[in-house]
């Protein structure tokens, strides 16, 4: 299956990019339709209670994991591999997070996405984030096309 981050260049973000030595480095599988990711959270990423994953590092690999799969579903829609060709770039325009149950620190977690809407100009992605049987959280995200320069200085 093809992992998403492994097909563009110049990406340095903290969530996703293989190449930022601080960043989560997680990695997102893409078969098509459907996205999924599996993060294993450390014991220094809890929330008030060292049982529990905090919410923010929840955010983060939600947010970095839905905006590449929108990334991916635009390739596929102009029939073209990740990566090739001129970019194609997402940000966040908008996340919303149900935080449903709290996650274990044991985890994993496991983050599954899919477009639900796509336009233009933005898409939305839906994503689930279980640990084992339970669904933890669940979000829907506007990811929003931007030209490739969009963070140049
Ligand atoms: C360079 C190489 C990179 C390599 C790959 C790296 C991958 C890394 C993956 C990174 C992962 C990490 C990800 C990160 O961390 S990305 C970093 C966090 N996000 C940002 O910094 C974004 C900051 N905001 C902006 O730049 C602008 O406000 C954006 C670009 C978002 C909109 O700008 P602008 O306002 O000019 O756009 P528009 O008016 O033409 O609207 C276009 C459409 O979008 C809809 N809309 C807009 N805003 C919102 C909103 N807030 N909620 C709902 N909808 C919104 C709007 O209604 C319209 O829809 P429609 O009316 O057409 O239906």
């Amino acid at each position: 299956m093809t992992i998403i981050q492994h097909q563009m260049s110049g990406n340095h973000c903290f969530g996703c990019s293989p190449d930022n030595p601080h960043g989560h480095h997680i990695e997102s599988r893409w078969d098509g339709q459907v996205a999924t990711c599996t993060f294993q959270p450390q014991t220094w990423h809890c929330a008030g209670s060292p049982n529990f994953v905090y919410g923010g590092l929840i955010a983060s690999v939600i947010d970095c994991h839905s905006i590449c799969t929108a990334i991916a579903e635009a390739y596929q829609r102009e029939g073209r591999a990740i990566g090739t060709g001129d970019g194609i770039l997402y940000v966040t325009g908008h996340l919303d997070i149900r935080y449903l149950a709290a996650a274990p620190i044991a985890g994993p977690l496991v983050l599954a996405a899919r477009v639900t809407e796509a336009g233009a100009r933005k898409s939305l992605v839906s994503c689930d984030l279980h640990v084992g049987e339970t669904l933890c959280a669940q979000a829907e995200v506007v990811a929003v096309k931007v030209p490739a320069s969009w963070g140049d200085a």
